[in-house]
């Protein structure tokens, strides 16, 4: 059986993105979601999405990591799935309702509003989220917000200087977090601008991570470091953060599709 996929990304944070509404899917299981991620065996990107219909909105969204694990959030792809849409969309995500429309920008996604409690992000056991008593080497004293997904935010001087392609696993992988954890390495610009690394829960370091964005300016906004709007610059391009008077994430950047193509779903582990 062929199945068709575009290829997307959002800010170079790429994405294989499977319609359920147009064709019948399979059961997408860890290892066919892996498989298909492998950039050596397979089509390769950071998160494969699904969509398919939903009662509540005009149609569900699911991201699944390069492991094959599920994210409930993933801010990268939902601005690529609002540009599909072409037009303002609600969509059903495992971390809650999200709307996107199109903008001067490129694309503006409502992400919700964050939490903080720790079995909100979730935490292996009550803490103080905002300045949590724990450290790894040289990174200590985080923040840590769920924006549909888990994030853990350090702020650093030079978040080029870390060596997160060593230190992000071992976070992620700390008992601390019983779900795993988004890395999040960033420096203060200037009340208006945060630069940021992030290494991702099942997919590693990314050029660019929305969620981690999003969760990244909050954190700071929360320890009085930045304005409530602020430009977000990753690796990949710069995004967009306002935490609005209801509360509300709004993340605004740009979306792009690639290409388009099928894949034969017998070449690929069930
Ligand atoms: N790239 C995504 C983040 C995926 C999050 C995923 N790594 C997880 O939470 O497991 C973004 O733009 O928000």
């Amino acid at each position: 059986m062929r199945i068709g996929f575009v290829k997307m990304h959002g800010l170079g944070n790429d994405f294989v993105v499977l319609d359920g509404r147009s064709e019948a899917l399979p059961e997408i299981t860890t290892t066919l979601a892996a498989a298909l991620a492998n950039r050596h065996t397979g089509i390769g990107c950071d998160q494969l999405v699904v969509l398919d219909g939903s009662d509540v909105a005009d149609f569900r969204m699911r991201f699944f990591n390069a492991d094959g694990s599920e994210s409930g959030a993933c801010g990268n792809a939902s601005r690529a799935v609002g540009l599909l849409h072409g037009r303002p969309a609600r969509i059903e995500t495992q971390g809650g309702i999200l709307t996107t429309e199109p903008s001067e920008a490129g694309i503006s996604v409502d992400m919700g509003v964050p939490r903080f409690d720790w079995d909100a992000i979730p935490l292996g056991f009550a803490m103080d989220t905002l300045t949590m008593p724990v450290g790894w080497e040289d990174l200590r004293d985080p923040t840590a917000v769920n924006v549909g997904n888990p994030h853990v935010i350090f702020f650093t001087p030079d978040t080029d200087a870390v060596d997160l392609a060593r230190i992000g696993p071992i976070i992620e992988h700390d008992p601390l977090f019983p779900e795993r954890i988004n890395v999040n390495v960033a420096t203060i610009a200037s009340r208006g601008a945060i630069r940021l690394r992030v290494w991702e829960r099942g997919s590693g370091i990314t050029l660019a991570c929305g969620t981690g964005a999003c969760a990244t300016a909050v954190g700071a906004m929360r320890r009085g470091l930045v304005d409530r709007r602020v430009e977000v610059t990753l690796p990949g391009g710069r995004l967009i953060i306002e935490w609005n008077a209801d509360g509300r994430i709004i993340m605004t950047g740009p979306a792009t599709e690639a290409f388009r193509g099928s894949f034969e779903l017998s070449d690929f582990p069930a």
